[in-house]
């Protein structure tokens, strides 16, 4: 029987690459410290002998693993700036006196003064740390550009620079990611290691103009960010509203654009021919995180009224959507169960009262109420412009102008 398939997470599969190209020797494969997270089934059967097949998200086999071994099966063939990445056995093959200089944020022009200084006659390896959730305040691709205009810099000065990638990901563990980069440094360093000073927090070092360039079209400022608004509630406890709403008010603002993903249209469209049990939920809401995320990631904006019922669930958009660059907005509508069933728009309440509809929410499945709310709004005994003005206060880098309650005329 072939071996069951797993995709890893991003984070994952950079600790995969990075594994197999030895530069976290003498690890050969995922431990305590680098950590491969599997279903509970899988995990069983790893733990029983068995072996997994890790999978890329696009299905190409990439290694087996089992509690013996790690086995290398293809690398995947994309990603930009993946032909700067390089094992450290080639690295120390092909710049053996190099001096080698780790990189974790963009390099000023003072790093730089000091780079070329201490190269003296030698190359330099600019070996760039950027990974999953690293580095600060620029994405990984960012880092790269920016490092490849710093090598241009240091070639104007006549220093040769040889940018090399590593996709080091951070797992939000300071000492851990300290010494995981210690440990990727000395594997590609075959000379001297230069250490600069400040690291990734090293701000009083002005940048070149091209690097500065760089960061600025990395960085999109407030206007530029993506963002998801997730209106979580009960049925008829006014998402619907309030986000159609704020949709109006964003078209009327015109310097954004906005995709809805009502909880309805949804059920229509994308998720149509699933139910309302807990897995068909679940999948539901991982299908509109999934497309907010992209809205997110070209820095558009979604706003999603699903009522999202699971905090595992909407813990994913956050993360699906963080992971894209984007902001995700959580906003409780917390109008209570009896305003809602006393509304009762659709009859719904009624037949689920009367057990004509199962698993029905607020009555015979469960809501689990957000802990991680930005805005909780009760739309009880108020108006719709108020409720609005309510969460758009979470909200000020959206519009242009602020928004007071009006009052319909
Ligand atoms: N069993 C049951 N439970 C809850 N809701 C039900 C159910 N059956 C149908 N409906 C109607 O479907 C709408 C909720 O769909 P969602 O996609 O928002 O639900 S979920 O997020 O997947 O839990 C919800 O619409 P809204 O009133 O807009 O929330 C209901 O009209
Ligand atoms: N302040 C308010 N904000 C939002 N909806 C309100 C408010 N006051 C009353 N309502 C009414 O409550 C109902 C909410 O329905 P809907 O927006 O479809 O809820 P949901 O999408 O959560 O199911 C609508 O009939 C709306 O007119």
């Amino acid at each position: 029987m072939p071996a069951p398939q797993h995709c890893p997470s991003p984070r994952e599969l950079d600790d995969l690459e990075v594994l197999l190209s030895g530069a976290l020797a003498p690890r050969t494969s995922f431990d305590d410290d680098v950590r491969l997270e599997l279903p509970a089934e899988l995990a069983a059967q790893v733990e029983a002998g068995g072996e997994v097949e890790l999978v890329d998200p696009e299905g190409l086999p990439l290694a087996l693993y089992s509690r013996e071994h790690l086995l290398p099966l293809a690398r995947a063939a994309y990603g930009p700036f993946r032909r700067l990445q390089a094992t450290p056995a080639r690295v120390r093959e092909q710049h053996p006196d190099a001096l080698v200089v780790p990189v974790t944020a963009p390099l000023g022009e003072a790093a730089l003064r000091l780079v070329a200084e201490r190269a003296g006659e030698r190359e330099v390896v600019l070996l760039t740390l950027s990974g999953t959730g690293t580095p600060q305040g620029v994405s990984p691709v960012g880092l790269v550009r920016a490092t490849l205009a710093a090598s241009r810099a240091l070639a104007g000065s006549g220093t040769t620079a040889h940018v090399v990638v590593v996709p080091l990901a951070a797992r939000g563990d300071a000492d851990l990611d300290h010494r995981l980069g210690h440990d990727v440094v000395s594997a590609y360093a075959a000379g001297e290691v230069l250490a600069l000073p400040g690291g990734a927090t090293d701000t009083d070092d002005d940048w070149p103009a091209e690097v500065a360039a760089v960061v600025e079209q990395d960085q999109p400022d407030d206007d530029h960010v993506g963002v998801v608004v997730l209106f979580t509630g009960l049925s008829g406890s006014g998402k619907s509203t309030i986000a159609r709403a704020l949709h109006d008010l964003l078209l009327e603002d015109g310097r954004r654009s906005v995709t809805s993903l009502d909880g309805d249209v949804v059920r229509r469209h994308l998720s149509k021919g699933l139910g309302f049990s807990r897995e068909d939920r679940e999948t539901n809401i991982a299908r509109i995180g999934w497309v907010a995320a992209e809205v997110a990631r070209h820095r558009g904006v979604a706003l999603a009224s699903p009522i999202a019922p699971f905090d595992a669930t909407r813990q994913q958009v956050r993360a699906m959507v963080e992971d894209a660059g984007g902001e995700l907005v959580l906003v409780h509508v917390a109008t209570p169960l009896e305003e809602c069933e006393r509304r009762d728009r659709k009859g719904l309440y009624a037949r689920a009262r009367r057990g004509e509809i199962p698993d029905f929410t607020g009555i015979s499945s469960p809501y689990e109420e957000p802990q991680d709310a930005d805005v909780v709004v009760d739309t009880t005994g108020r108006t719709i412009e108020g409720c609005l003005a309510e969460v758009v206060t979470a909200l000020p880098f959206l519009l242009s102008v602020p928004v007071e309650p009006v009052e319909t005329p």
